[in-house]
């Protein structure tokens, strides 16, 4: 049985089933909750193993764990752990967490693939969110200009919010110009080994500024937008990523494009628990 304050602190409100004695071992719903003689607490899965395990740390649930720390300006902070960890979420979704970082110029067709790999996936039942750099702007990332360190805070900003989708189980599909491989690097550095993984559009920049759907690189040329990537402003493309797309001989359409990214996927194992 879990105890009045454990099942407060986790929010349960759950009548006990009629008929069922107190002992070590009570079914909530779908949940089985076990309790030993010193109070930590275990939660087993259904026999169809589809609910993650609900655990004790240290005998206590959502207790507050590990020394103070300074993290930048924020001083006396705690960790806090949870004993639903990322493991449990991965495995309701079954699949992995990750990130997938898309980079590329202006036009070179990052929301259009971060667009067609979030359908290809949806349709395999995973669950996908698009972080994309001008929605971004729209909100969180609204202070800031498109000068090199405002680049660098955006870019460290949507990293920091990608790992915490990646850390909720989710596949998290960023799609930024991030031209700057230092600023991708520290994005990369904050995931574990494997779930960061860099796509560049490899699209010269020739065929984006033909293309220039919003008019910016003609405005660019004209001198009306200072600093626009590919003209005034550098794009360093990566050195190591994991996925090039766009070359001649290989598959450029949107669609190919995400059927690559989903083949990459399957291949590392993100698309199961
Ligand atoms: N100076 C300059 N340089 C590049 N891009 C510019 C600029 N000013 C506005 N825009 C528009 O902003 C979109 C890029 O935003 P990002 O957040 O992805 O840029 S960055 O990663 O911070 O460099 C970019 O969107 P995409 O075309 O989808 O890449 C542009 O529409
Ligand atoms: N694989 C592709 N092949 C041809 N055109 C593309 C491709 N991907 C995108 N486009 C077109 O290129 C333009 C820019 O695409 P977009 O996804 O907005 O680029 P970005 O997000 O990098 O600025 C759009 O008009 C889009 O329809």
């Amino acid at each position: 049985m879990i105890a009045a304050g454990a099942k407060s602190m986790l929010g349960l409100s759950i009548a006990s089933p009629r008929g069922v004695s107190d002992s070590n071992s009570r079914s909530i719903g779908v949940l089985r909750a076990c309790v030993s003689m010193d109070g930590s607490q275990t939660i087993s899965h259904n026999k169809n193993g589809s609910v993650p395990e609900l655990k004790a740390v240290n005998g206590h649930i959502g207790q507050k764990q590990g020394p103070l720390s300074t993290v930048g300006n924020s001083t006396n902070i705690k960790w806090h752990e949870c004993p639903v960890e990322k493991v449990d979420r991965q495995r309701l979704l079954d699949q992995k967490g990750c990130v997938i970082w898309v980079t590329g110029l202006s036009g070179s067709g990052k929301s259009t693939l971060a667009c067609a790999l979030n359908q290809k996936l949806y349709q395999k039942g995973k669950l996908c969110y698009i972080l994309d750099g001008d929605n971004v702007r729209h909100g969180l990332n609204r202070d800031l200009s498109f000068k090199a360190e405002d680049r660098a805070e955006n870019i460290r900003r949507v990293g920091e919010v990608a790992k915490l989708f990646a850390d909720a189980g989710i596949i998290c599909i960023a799609s930024l110009i991030s031209p700057y491989r230092r600023d991708r690097d520290a994005c990369r550095a904050l995931l574990p080994e494997g779930d960061f993984v860099e796509v560049f559009m490899d699209v010269s920049l020739e065929v984006c500024e033909a293309r220039d759907p919003k008019g910016l690189y003609k405005l660019a040329r004209a001198g009306k937008i200072k600093g626009f990537t590919g003209i005034d402003d550098p794009y360093e493309p990566p050195l190591n990523c994991e996925i090039s797309l766009g070359q001649e001989g290989t598959g450029t359409s949107p669609i190919e494009m995400a059927e690559t990214v989903v083949a990459y996927l399957e291949h590392k194992g993100y698309l199961k628990a």
